[in-house]
C-alpha cells in the first residue's frame, strides 16, 4: 500500500513525522516498526520515542486517513539549533498555525536536523519521494544545507516517480541569527508571513552557485560567497552566535587581527587570468546580504541569471570603519578600491605564497582556495 511503502521507505536514516490535528506519525528507519503517538499537543522528538509502542495495524488504518495518497507532502526541516535555540522553540509555537493554515492541502511533515549536514540528507530523500517542497525552518546555514540536497553527484535530485511533473520547490521560513538570504526579497524573521507565502504556493525559478575545488569536491549556495577577511571573520563569528547578531562584530575584530590583504589572480568567465593585488575580500553574491546585514553584493539578484562580483582591495582596518555604513546600506560601490562586475563564472587563486586563504559560502566555512564558482541559471523553483 502506498503510504506504508512511504513510512517504510522513506528518510531511511532518519525520523520523518507526519502531523495531523490530533495524532503525530512517527517513521522510523528502514527495517524498524513504526509507531504513532497519538493526542499530543506538540511534536513528537526524538528522545519520547523510547515510551512510544509500536501500532502497526492501527497506524496503518490511521495513516490512509492522516497522509492523503491526494495531497503532497510539504517537508519542513527543522534546525533546532538555529538562533542559539531560538529557532527550536519559535518552531513549536508556529506549529498549531501551520498545520491548520496548511494541513487541509497538503501532509505537513517535519523532520528535525541532529546535527550539520542532516539537512543535506533529509531534502534529497524528500526529492525522491516527490515531496511538493522542501521548506528550510532556520538560518542560512540550514537554507544552505537544504539547497545543497537538491543536488547529488554533480546532478539535480529527481522524484523517483518519472510522473511526478512538479518539481520540488524550495521554501524558507526565516528564523536564524542572520537570515541574510531573505533579507534580498524583503522578508522579515517571521514565520506566520512565511506560512502565508507556502499557502499561496507562488514559484519561481532562482539561480544557485557552485563551487569547485581542486578535488572537484563541489558545494552549492544561494545567498552569497566570500574569500578572505570576511570568510574569516565568518568563520570565527560562527563560534559566537550565542551573542546574536553581534557576532559578526565579534568575528570581524578577530580576524582583522590576524589579516594581511594579499595578492590574488582571477578568472572571469574562463577568459585570461588577471592581476588583482592586495585583495581585502573577494564577493560573490547569488543575492545581496551577508553578515547580518551587509548589503555586501548590492546588484546581485537570483533571478538575473549571472552572479555579481565585488572586490575590496588595499583596505586598512580603518577603511572598513568609515565606510562600514555604506557596506551596510549597498552604497559602497563607489568607495575607493572597490569593484563591482557580473560574471557566469571567476576561478579565485591566492598568487602571494602566504595560504590560507578562507572561503565561505552562505555563512558556512568551506576551506581554502583556489576555488573556482559558477551560476547555474535558473536551478531550482523557489516558494517566494
Ligand atoms: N541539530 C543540530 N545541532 C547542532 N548544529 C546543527 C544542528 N542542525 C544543524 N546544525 C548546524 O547549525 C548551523 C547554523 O544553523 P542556522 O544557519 O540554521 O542558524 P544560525 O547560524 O543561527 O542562522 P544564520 O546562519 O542565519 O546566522 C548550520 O551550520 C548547521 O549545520
Amino acid at each position: 500500500m502506498k503510504m506504508m511503502t512511504c513510512h517504510s521507505f522513506i528518510y531511511p536514516n532518519h525520523n520523518y513525522y507526519y502531523h495531523h490535528q490530533n495524532f503525530y506519525f512517527v517513521a522510523l528507519g528502514r527495517g524498524t516498526s513504526m509507531a504513532a503517538a497519538s493526542a499530543s499537543p506538540t511534536p513528537v522528538l526524538r528522545s519520547e520515542l523510547k515510551s512510544v509502542e509500536p501500532v502497526e495495524q492501527d497506524l496503518q488504518t490511521a495513516l490512509n486517513f492522516v497522509s492523503s495518497p491526494r495531497h503532497r507532502d510539504l517537508v519542513f526541516v527543522v534546525n533546532p539549533q538555529g538562533a542559539n535555540g531560538r529557532t527550536g522553540k519559535d518552531w513549536k509555537k508556529l506549529l498549531p498555525f501551520l498545520r491548520s493554515r496548511l494541513g487541509n492541502d497538503y501532509n505537513i511533515c517535519e523532520s528535525f536536523t541532529t546535527g550539520p549536514r542532516h539537512a543535506i540528507d533529509i531534502t534529497r530523500e524528500a526529492i525522491r519521494e516527490g515531496a511538493e517542497a522542501v521548506i528550510a525552518v532556520g538560518g542560512d546555514g540550514t537554507i544552505y544545507e537544504v539547497v545543497n540536497g537538491f543536488f547529488c553527484d554533480g546532478k539535480p535530485v529527481a522524484s523517483n516517480n518519472k510522473e511526478n511533473l512538479k518539481a520540488t520547490a524550495l521554501g524558507v521560513i526565516p528564523l536564524g541569527t542572520g537570515s541574510d538570504f531573505a533579507r534580498t526579497f524583503g522578508w522579515s524573521n517571521d514565520p506566520y508571513a512565511a506560512v502565508e507565502r507556502v499557502a499561496k504556493g507562488m514559484r519561481s525559478r532562482v539561480d544557485v552557485g557552485v563551487i569547485t575545488g581542486p578535488t572537484s569536491d563541489q558545494n552549492y549556495f544561494i545567498n552569497v560567497a566570500d574569500i578572505h577577511l570576511s570568510a574569516k571573520a565568518g568563520f570565527y563569528a560562527s563560534k559566537y552566535k550565542k551573542f546574536g547578531n553581534l557576532c559578526y562584530v565579534i568575528g570581524a575584530l578577530q580576524a582583522f587581527m590576524s589579516h594581511y590583504n594579499q595578492d590574488f589572480r582571477i578568472k572571469v568567465n574562463e577568459g585570461e587570468w588577471e592581476f588583482c593585488p592586495q585583495v581585502t575580500a573577494l564577493c560573490v553574491g547569488n543575492a545581496k546580504f551577508f553578515g547580518g546585514g551587509m548589503k555586501i553584493t548590492p546588484n546581485a539578484d537570483p533571478r538575473s541569471g549571472n552572479l555579481s562580483v565585488v572586490i575590496l582591495q588595499h583596505f586598512k582596518w580603518y577603511d572598513f570603519i568609515l565606510n562600514l555604513h555604506k557596506i551596510y546600506s549597498g552604497t559602497h560601490l563607489k568607495v575607493k578600491n572597490v569593484s563591482s562586475r557580473s560574471v557566469n563564472s571567476i576561478e579565485v587563486e591566492d598568487i602571494s605564497g602566504r595560504g590560507g586563504v578562507y572561503i565561505q559560502s552562505d555563512g558556512e566555512h568551506l576551506g581554502f582556495l583556489p576555488k573556482k564558482i559558477c551560476v547555474l541559471p535558473s536551478a531550482i523553483e523557489m516558494i517566494c
